[in-house]
């Protein structure tokens, strides 16, 4: 007996359906996807017994229910179809604006992670589910020597001995992992407190109202709510949704309502915390070419002028996730940026760093910023603070927020390596200008590790 095809929904490209029978009555079918019954569902008869689809609900509608939820709901057909029914939704999706190679206007789309959890999703769909990524290690005698660094003892006003020390181990911690964290910056904790509140509130609202509350960025690459970094409809996806927004030079004049209107606090609370961390940014783009022995302005001259460099905000959320051991929050990357200073809440961790070959999970110490060297940074400083690559990991039973603000130099600087003058070192790095570093960066997301920065790169001859 074979399914009419009425009774097929298309969710994913199911590799062969069995019809469920009961009593010689087709009561359903059952999709196998080759992926998922070998990957993240474990035995073929659990997945049998997991999905149906009900010829009542006309072959629209695709039930997912767990054993335990049928016998902890002590459920029968006719609850069974109406819990389908709330299921049965139109799948929401993000709509994705990208620029393709020919340097057309494409759109993808991108299923809304939060509202797959919040339909009761129990396995992870096909386009979320990875290869098993490679499991971090926490070393933590190995975590100790990425460094809390003291701004306080930064300023030129702080005692030179313990300045000395400090700006010591900010060179050995950013030529080591490329990172560090910082306290005694310039966003006081219930700064911090209160931009883990408008981010919390805005992606608690529904997905109508948050639609509603963000303006319409549809011919900008990677902006806006939604997703970042999707090329197509089969190409894999990360476990995040995200709100990603430019918030220097004001957009205004782009013609875009760039910030959530609800909650209504959130653009005063981001603003001020943008401004306190770019201070922050500011002050140790001077500090870590005094650290690594070169002039100290020779990486903040590069952002001239400043009215025109570009600060970008990614609000990044990843709910909690059905099968985080074959999922990847955020993929492997570097940041094009110059710097990106992340900010971490409730202590949640999920970033990860790839470090002599292994995965590194970074702590995320309360009130401490993680400042991250970004590819320019990396070309600025020769290659001395290289960017990490890295990834962001879902968690089964944490939900993770988190905001990365990337400091970049105006879009048409030229920047490039500074060499130190008697060090008789050569640059590895030719001057770019930086709209087409960014633009080249971004052809490459999901391409090999580091494969970026190559494009910066002067050939060895
Ligand atoms: O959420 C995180 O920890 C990482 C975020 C990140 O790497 C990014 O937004 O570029
Ligand atoms: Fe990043």
């Amino acid at each position: 007996m074979t399914v009419p095809d009425k009774f097929v929904y298309p969710v994913m490209k199911a590799m062969f359906c069995l019809p469920l029978v009961h009593n010689k009555e087709v009561r359903g079918c059952v999709y196998l996807h080759q992926r998922e019954s070998r990957t993240c569902v474990p035995q073929f008869p659990h997945y049998l017994s997991n999905i149906f689809i009900i010829p009542e609900l006309k072959g629209t509608t695709l039930v997912d229910l767990s054993q335990s939820q049928i016998k902890s709901h002590n459920w029968n057909r006719r609850s069974m179809i109406r819990h389908s029914q709330s299921l049965a939704q139109p799948q929401s999706f993000h709509e994705v604006s990208f620029v393709d190679e020919e340097g057309r206007t494409m759109t993808a789309r991108g299923p809304v992670v939060q509202e797959l959890v919040r339909h009761g999703l129990q396995q992870l769909p096909a386009r979320f589910l990875r290869d098993a990524p490679p499991p971090a290690l926490v070393d933590h005698r190995e975590l100790e020597s990425m460094a809390l660094i003291d701004m306080a003892k930064l300023s030129p006003e702080a005692d030179p001995s313990s300045r000395a020390e400090e700006l010591r181990r900010l060179a050995a911690s950013a030529e080591s992992w490329g990172m560090f964290f910082v306290t005694g910056h310039g966003v006081p904790l219930p700064l911090m407190a209160s931009l883990a509140e408008v981010l919390k509130a805005f992606f608690m609202l529904s997905l109508e109202e948050k639609r509603a509350s963000v303006g319409s960025y549809k011919d900008i690459d990677n902006l806006g709510y939604g997703r970042s970094f999707v090329k197509s409809e089969d190409q894999k996806l990360d476990w995040v949704d995200r709100l990603a927004m430019r918030v220097h030079p004001n957009q205004d004049s782009l013609g875009l309502r760039l910030w959530p209107q609800t909650p209504v606090d959130f653009r005063p609370v981001v603003e001020k915390y943008v401004e306190a961390a770019r201070r922050d940014c500011d002050i140790l783009l001077q500090a870590l070419p005094e650290a690594l022995m070169l002039e100290r302005q020779s990486f903040l001259e590069q952002f001239q002028p400043c009215s025109e460099l570009i600060v970008n905000v990614r609000n990044n959320y990843y709910p909690p996730c059905p099968c985080p051991s074959s999922s990847v929050g955020l993929s492997p990357h570097t940041d094009a940026s110059a710097v990106t200073v992340l900010a971490q809440f409730d202590g949640v961790q999920g970033l990860e760093v790839l470090r002599r070959g292994r995965w590194v999970r970074a702590p995320a110490p309360e009130g401490a910023l993680l400042v991250v060297a970004g590819d320019l940074l990396e070309i600025m400083s020769n290659g001395r603070v290289a960017s990490p690559w890295h990834r962001a990991m879902p968690s089964a039973d944490r939900e993770r927020f988190s905001v990365a603000l990337f400091y970049n130099p105006p879009p048409r600087a030229e920047i490039g390596p500074v060499v130190g003058g008697g060090s008789g070192a050569k640059p590895v790095y030719r001057k770019v200008v930086v709209e087409d570093y960014v633009k080249n960066s971004y052809t490459f997301f999901n391409a090999g590790e580091k494969t970026p920065i190559k494009y910066a790169k002067i050939e060895a001859n």
